[in-house]
């Protein structure tokens, strides 16, 4: 488990859950973990059914910058309806399904409660398992804005990594500002470095410009890592008159976005900042997944299928396949678990031995053995170490990591050569092919959900917020909430214990 930094909310948690051990505060989203062997026998055993805590994950707002902001009434629902229909006559109560989302309407974070069985056989609620509930914002459109929709200028930016689905949310952001009035819309180019005086212009946006964009991969805006200082970025913003910034990225972009929220703040300025969750890597805490997550497993799949066939078509086939994920393998095992054809899969919460009577080419002899063929699927950040550190960062801070696909595909023909047995080894790293494409239809879905909650969330009057899926619920969160650390595979959880199910692999330590 990794060490939660000070200053996250839960650091109050922990130390209560991990007593409990029931530890759930957003690891890999499925941890049902049991019910800790407890004693209904013994005498100094007390239920404790009653809740322990409540974090309600309030969101920043432009009110607490100017107590004195009048809200006034939106007009999106209207402008939804046909123009043919008479707008005086209110809502009628069939078309609640597009109404306006209340202010004080929540989400609960948790929704599974543990039970034991008691000594009678009869189910009951785990003493162990007090709850503790975290409600979070839903999303949607209020009732009463904080813009003016022609006193909007918005602004969008995709940062850090490709990832399918940029297009799909730019599209939908832009279709839902210019139906709440939004006529100065534009595109900030190349990520954070847009907003340097490097001699990139903004693209102005419109339905037109983005109707179809969704139709191809990448980013219609370009993305790119580092970036110019914070305080040149809001100069930036201040010059071209942005008030409302839409940032779309992952972990490093969401950190900056919220330093930009709290800079605008510090100036006084009426910004208000939405970030939407890009990354393939899955690992942005508390959501149910990030969109481009399952378009990215789906591409692995060919990758896998291709390893899996030549593996299984050439003599003592090895079929080695690297997928990425920098410190968390949710890639690597939803790949495994889809395609039901992987023997070993590596991620980077889980250590393993590669030498010696319980590593990973003990296992590769005894598939080969057996079955004849075996295939291997490791996320990048696994196994770091047994590389050389680079020491290289890129040009956001990230870690250049060494490359163990190469590494496993070395050791592995060399240990075949050493004890004699012939081994095939195909090694396949798709890395880009499998972020470089399109949203599949689900990925799709969320995209357009979610650029329209950013949408509604800013002129909601909230800012330093980020938009999520939630117990399949869309959410508001704060930026920090979402960031302190990044979202990891649990060792323990259900969804790695199904993988090994999957895969059948051992222990490798
Ligand atoms: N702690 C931070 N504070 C401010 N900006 C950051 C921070 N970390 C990264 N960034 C900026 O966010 C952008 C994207 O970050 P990066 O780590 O490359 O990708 P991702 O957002 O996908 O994690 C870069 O332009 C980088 O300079
Ligand atoms: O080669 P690049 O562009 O730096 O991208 C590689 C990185 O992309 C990722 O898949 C996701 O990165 P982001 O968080 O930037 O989307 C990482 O796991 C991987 O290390």
């Amino acid at each position: 488990m990794p060490e939660v930094p000070p200053g996250d909310a839960r650091d109050r948690l922990l130390p209560l859950l991990l007593l409990r051990g029931s530890w759930w505060g957003s690891r890999d989203g499925d941890e049902e973990q049991g019910c800790n062997g407890v004693d209904f026998k013994d005498p100094d055993w007390k239920p404790m059914f009653q809740k322990e805590f409540e974090s309600r994950f309030d969101l920043p707002h432009i009110r607490d910058l100017f107590p004195n902001a009048s809200p006034i009434p939106s007009t999106f629902c209207l402008r939804m309806r046909t123009p043919t229909e008479d707008f005086a006559g209110g809502y009628p109560s069939d078309e609640k399904w597009h109404g306006y989302i209340n202010n004080n309407d929540r989400v609960l974070l948790k929704v599974i409660r543990y039970s034991s069985p008691t000594s009678a056989g009869a189910e009951c609620i785990d003493p162990d398992c007090t709850w503790v509930e975290q409600w979070v914002h839903r999303a949607g459109p209020r009732e009463k804005i904080y813009f003016q929709p022609e006193e909007v200028k918005a602004a969008i930016v995709t940062c850090g990594g490709l990832c399918p689905g940029l297009n799909d949310v730019i599209r939908h952001i832009v279709i839902t500002l210019e139906i709440y009035g939004v006529k100065k819309i534009v595109g900030i180019p190349f990520g954070y470095r847009g907003f340097s005086n490097e001699g990139l212009t903004e693209m102005p946006l419109s339905r037109k410009v983005v109707q179809n964009i969704h139709l191809s991969g990448g980013s219609l805006l370009g993305v790119s890592r580092g970036g110019p200082p914070i305080s040149d970025i809001v100069d930036n913003m201040k010059k071209r008159e942005i008030n409302m910034l839409f940032v779309l990225g992952g972990n490093g972009t969401h950190a900056g976005a919220n330093a930009i929220h709290n800079e605008c703040r510090k100036r006084g300025l009426k910004v208000a900042v939405v970030g939407v969750p890009k990354t393939i890597d899955n690992d942005i805490l508390l959501m149910d997944k990030t969109f481009g997550f399952d378009t990215a497993v789906e591409e692995a799949q060919r990758a896998i299928n291709s390893a899996y066939i030549e593996a299984h078509s050439a003599y003592h086939g090895i079929g080695i396949v690297k997928l990425m994920g920098r410190s968390s393998g949710f890639i690597a095992m939803h790949a495994s678990l889809a395609s039901g054809q992987i023997d070993i899969c590596l991620i980077p919460e889980v250590p393993f031995d590669l030498h010696g009577p319980l590593g990973v080419l003990r296992h590769l002899k005894y598939l080969i053995e057996t079955k004849g063929s075996a295939v291997v699927c490791v996320a990048e950040g696994a196994g770091q170490d047994f590389l050389e550190k680079t020491n290289t960062k890129d040009a956001s801070g990230n870690i250049v990591l060494s490359d163990i696909g190469v590494h496993i595909q070395q050791e592995t023909k060399k240990y075949f050569k050493d004890i004699g047995i012939p081994a095939d080894v195909k090694y396949i790293d798709p890395t880009y092919m499998i972020r470089a494409c399109r949203a599949n239809a689900s990925d799709g879905i969320l995209c357009t959900v979610l650029g329209q909650n950013a949408v509604h969330g800013a002129f909601a009057g909230y800012s330093g917020i980020t938009v999520g899926i939630c117990n399949t619920h869309y959410v508001y969160f704060p930026i920090p909430e979402v960031i302190s650390y990044p979202r990891a595979v649990d060792p323990n959880s259900r969804m790695w214990h199904r993988c090994l199910t999957s895969t059948g692999q051992p222990d490798f330590i």
